[in-house]
């Protein structure tokens, strides 16, 4: 199954709800795309803990909480509590990633860890079972708008691999640069959840862009039989 996720990244911050509310709906955003950075992990601060509770009330779209912050250990929790759907942590900020990953579903949210596109896939393939999703990073973390980097193709079909391996059903989430030149190959690489904040929130109707994206990945995962490798 494609699922997209628009990242508020590149929403009006000032106008939070509504931008969220203009993607959602039938046919709109799967997850809510937020991106949470501490000017530590990333150089880069944009939103914390009271604002993901007030976005929980302000949408019924699932938020999608991508945690680009040093401690996850202690914060990840708090994001599950303020009502975060599903919490990415950075495997590399990571003090105890099983642990972790553990602690937020117990805590009743998806459990999902991120690669910094130098972070290799191959070392954490024995946590995969602890994993809801796993994001692999499509460019540096920090910033949206970014150009998407086709290095990281072969990272995608290497995990996807990994999960089929293993027959697991965990999400492969693709973060950076995604866009209609962009998620084809994406998509046939193996990713099935995509993240775009730019390409949606940049476009006149985001709604719009939200629906062209998900018919691209879906016709190439459809040719597929949903299986991409
Ligand atoms: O996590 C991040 C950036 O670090 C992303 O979620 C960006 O928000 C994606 O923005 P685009 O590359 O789609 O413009
Ligand atoms: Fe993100």
């Amino acid at each position: 199954m494609v699922q997209i996720n628009p990242s508020i990244l590149s929403a009006d911050f000032a106008r939070l709800a509504d931008e969220a509310q203009r993607v959602g709906g039938p046919e709109g955003a799967d997850w809510l795309h937020v991106d949470v950075m501490d000017n530590h992990f990333v150089p880069n601060l944009t939103l914390g803990v009271p604002v993901v509770e007030s976005l929980r009330k302000a949408t019924d779209t699932p938020l999608d909480c991508h945690l680009m912050i040093e401690d996850p250990d202690r914060w990840a929790p708090q994001y599950v509590e303020a009502g975060a759907g599903s919490v990415t942590f950075h495997v590399e900020a990571a003090a105890a990633p099983v642990r972790l990953a553990r602690e937020i579903r117990a805590k009743g949210a998806r459990a999902s860890m991120a690669l910094r596109p130098a972070t290799p896939i191959e070392p954490y393939e024995d946590l995969l079972p602890e994993l809801d999703m796993l994001l692999v990073m499509t460019v540096e973390p920090g910033f949206g708008g970014q150009a998407f980097l086709d290095v990281m193709l072969p990272k995608i079909r290497r995990t996807r691999q990994l999960i089929d391996k293993h027959g697991l059903q965990l999400w492969l989430q693709v973060d950076g640069g995604v866009s209609a030149s962009t998620i084809e190959r994406c998509a046939e690489a193996g990713a099935d959840v995509f993240v775009a904040g730019s390409a949606v929130y940049g476009a006149d109707d985001p709604a719009a862009a939200v629906r062209a994206l998900r018919e691209r990945a879906e016709k190439v995962r459809g040719a597929q039989g949903g299986c991409a490798h």
